[in-house]
């Protein structure tokens, strides 16, 4: 039978199969509706089970837009077909339909080659528009058989890679799990354990692969990793949104995307911070800085406080305020937990002072029991007493410690013994919470020094302890009612919630809510995995953070040194993990550039030799057939000419988006001046967006079918890692880069004139 013909009668029967699943699902949600018996519990149950299926729904909805796009045949005869997901024929045989991508014996689809064909015969691509086979190609790869037969594709896995490149963009990242390249897929499916950095250049598929690599580590471990999330760490807001739809596309929700300044509950910290000042707030140094800002909160007076009590005059002498805050701090305790401590040892010093007093007639109802208990609490409540305490050891929350510090030039000097005064100069600020992304680190610093206000008694935790073993009974009962899904290979919501947050949600009778929407509120919350993308702009305190939520060190952490903007960031990965995992983290690299083409990389490359003569450019997979431009005008002329050139770049092809990138500072004066001729030109990245003007920093980790880049000479002039941003610049477009300049071009763009 022609292979077309076959290839649509097994697509038909998949997307029938995913029709009847959705149809069920649809009816199980519906009927979860009505399940609640009222109780508590039984409305939690009705929620997850609401919760589940609505999940299962979305999957399938993701999954039907394009379901299977590959094939296998292997030496032992057998055949299986490879899509989005797992489908088995619904019989009690249970016949697989349908192989997840992510799933061990999917892996030849992306790896076997005729040199090591890994058992595979032949490897088959269908292009498929919904529900319809458009076209099939073949690979053979047994040494004794055709190398390539027919193709009605051109050159099989080839050309669906060019395809997939060539394509305008959205300003959405798509999947690529038709064409995942062998050397991103041993990244993607490298072990979950231990700490894997992916150093690549521009364009190497860091960004996606590290999405895919989340997808697949959350399908093979879900019960370990769906409980807890993976987090996704990212450069900014523009970049998450640019990312957004990948993982749910590939049927994954328990993944937190967040960016440094995000990720501390009830702050969102956008403004910019200036270089010097990112720099110093970066050191793990600063660490000690924190420190010494709690100490200071712990000092204590020289002379004794006296003060007049409802029972008479007493006296807070130093030698009892000293032992109450040895005693707080032999307890090892966070401040605020350990303040408890020493409030209890000073109360208990003014009770006794109190019961110990002779003659002190109203005393006597103590005398012989001496309960000091009693009247350490009757005290406590004491206007009098509170007054002579306050300032002693305050309770104190992240911000407030961070914001008092920062506004006050005394206790910045207490804080930074032995600084130089200009780096003291540049902590001190006037707006003390207009948090940027640099304070972030030191705000989680501080609340791990500090721990939360406020004490939990006993029967809270009497209370906890029942509502936990009530949860995990309620889990058990979901978990196995959820295998038969599990042998469909769709595993969804096992250990989606732990016993533990299944209690808290209980407990506060709360509506469902998911992982990744519990994990984003909690900043103790500890992750199964972490990504970080653009890693090498963490500083060295905010990876202390980023360590701090995955105790376990699973964690895959992408760049490219090369790109480092941040005056914090890294340029050795070495110097930014051995601080915090020694030499236990592994190095792979991408290598082959899929985004930028050749001609453009030729310009961009000398750019790279500047930055670090060790680094080796990543090869272009293809050439765009345009050659960069450039065009020098008069200062005055230069803003026409940027509109002229955007228009004209519009007109000359009808999809895709544009980007014009500009130094700090320029992005509002090109805005205005493209709005001349080009009227819906934005300030944002994003969907929709033709025509956006962005400051190279917010174009971190995007791409644009075309790029105009103004004047680069104010880009490398005045910043720390300017040529950096240079090269970031230089290498966003995946079709056609213009230089539009006033100013003599620096001598790194040689090759672009
Ligand atoms: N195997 C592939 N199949 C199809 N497209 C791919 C493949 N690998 C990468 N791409 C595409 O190449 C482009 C660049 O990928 P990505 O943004 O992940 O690169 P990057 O290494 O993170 O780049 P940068 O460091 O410059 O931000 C994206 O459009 C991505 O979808």
């Amino acid at each position: 039978m022609d292979p077309k013909a076959q290839e649509q009668i097994a697509l038909s029967r998949m997307y029938e199969r995913l029709a009847q699943m959705r149809a069920e699902a649809v009816t199980h949600r519906d009927d979860a509706r009505f399940s609640s018996d009222g109780t508590p519990a039984g409305r939690f149950n009705r929620d997850a089970l609401q919760h589940r299926y609505s999940q299962q729904i979305s999957a399938f909805t993701a999954a039907e837009a394009k379901l299977a796009f590959g094939r296998l045949d292997t030496d032992d005869g057998e055949s299986l077909h490879i899509g989005r997901m797992g489908l088995t024929d619904g019989t009690t045989e249970r016949r697989q339909l349908l192989i997840d991508w992510r799933a061990p014996s999917a892996a030849p689809f992306y790896t076997a080659t005729a040199m090591n064909p890994l058992g595979v015969r032949r490897r088959r691509h269908i292009r498929t528009k919904r529900d319809r086979v458009e076209a099939v190609a073949d690979e053979y790869l047994q040494a004794d058989a055709q190398a390539v037969a027919r193709d009605d594709l051109g050159s099989a896995g080839d050309s669906a890679l060019l395809e997939a490149l060539n394509a305008p963009r959205t300003g959405r990242m798509g999947d690529i799990i038709e064409t995942i390249q062998a050397e991103q897929d041993r990244i993607i499916r490298s072990d979950r354990n231990g700490v894997l950095v992916v150093q690549g250049g521009p364009g190497t598929g860091k960004t996606v692969v590290a999405l895919h690599r989340a997808a697949y580590l959350l399908y093979t471990h879900r019960e370990r990793l769906g409980g807890h999330g993976v987090l996704v760490i990212g450069p900014n807001q523009t970049f998450l949104s640019y990312i957004g739809q990948v993982l749910p596309n590939l049927g994954e929700s328990s993944v937190v995307l967040a960016t440094m300044g995000t990720l501390f509950p009830g702050v969102n910290a956008r403004l910019p911070e200036a270089g010097p000042t990112a720099e110093i707030k970066g050191r793990l140094s600063m660490s000690k800085v924190i420190d010494n800002a709690v100490l200071h909160r712990q000092i204590l007076p020289k002379r004794a406080i006296a003060f007049t009590y409802d029972r008479g005059r007493l006296r807070l002498e130093p030698s009892l305020l000293i032992k109450a805050r040895r005693q707080a701090w032999a307890s090892r305790l966070p401040h605020n937990r350990a303040r408890q401590i020493f409030l209890r040892v000073v109360l208990d010093g003014l009770a006794k002072q109190v019961v110990g007093r002779p003659g002190v007639k109203q005393m006597e109802e103590y005398a012989g029991g001496a309960d000091y208990a009693e009247i350490r609490k009757e005290m406590a409540a004491d206007p009098a007493v509170h007054e002579a305490l306050a300032g002693l050891w305050p309770p104190l929350t992240a911000p407030e410690l961070l914001s008092e510090l920062y506004s006050s030039v005394r206790r910045i000097c207490f804080a930074t013994p032995g600084w130089p005064q200009r780096d003291r100069d540049l902590l001190h600020r006037t707006e003390p919470d207009a948090w940027t992304a640099a304070d972030v680190p030191l705000l989680d610093e501080a609340a791990e020094l500090l721990g939360p206000v406020g004490s939990v008694d006993r029967a809270q935790v009497q209370a906890r302890a029942e509502e936990l073993a009530f949860a995990e009974k309620t889990l058990d009962a979901m978990n196995s009612s959820q295998s038969a899904e599990a042998d469909l290979g769709i595993n969804f919501t096992l250990g989606m919630v732990t016993a533990e947050q299944l209690a808290v949600m209980n407990e506060e009778e709360a509506a469902y809510l998911s992982t990744a929407d519990r994990a984003a509120a909690d900043r103790e919350w500890t992750y199964g995995h972490v990504i970080v993308d653009e890693a090498q702009e963490l500083s060295p305190l905010a990876w202390r953070m980023v360590m701090r939520r995955c105790p376990m060190r699973s964690m895959t952490l992408v760049g490219d040194v090369a790109q480092t903007s941040d005056a914090a960031g890294t340029s050795s990965w070495a110097k930014a993990m051995n601080p915090h995992v020694r030499d236990r983290w592994r190095l792979e690299e991408l290598t082959v550039n899929y985004r930028t083409p050749a001609e453009i990389m030729q310009v961009a490359t000398p750019v790279l030799a500047a930055i670090a003569p060790t680094l080796t450019a990543p090869i272009s997979v293809r050439t765009s057939g345009f050659a960069p431009w450039t065009l020098r005008v008069s200062e005055t002329e230069l803003p026409r000419a940027i509109a002229a050139a955007a228009a004209r770049e519009l007109q000359s092809y009808s999809e895709g988006q544009l980007a014009i990138l500009v130094a700090p500072g320029q992005q509002h004066s090109v805005l205005t001046a493209v709005r001349a001729l080009v009227p819906h030109a934005s300030a944002m990245a994003g969907l929709g967006h033709r025509v956006v003007v962005l400051e190279v920093v917010s174009a971190k980790g995007l791409e644009f079918d075309s790029v105009l880049l103004i004047e680069p000479a104010d880009i490398i002039a005045d910043l720390p890692n300017g040529l950096s941003d240079l090269y970031v610049a230089l290498t966003r477009a995946t079709q056609r880069l213009g230089i539009l300049h006033a100013q003599d071009l620096p001598e790194v763009l040689a090759t672009a004139t």
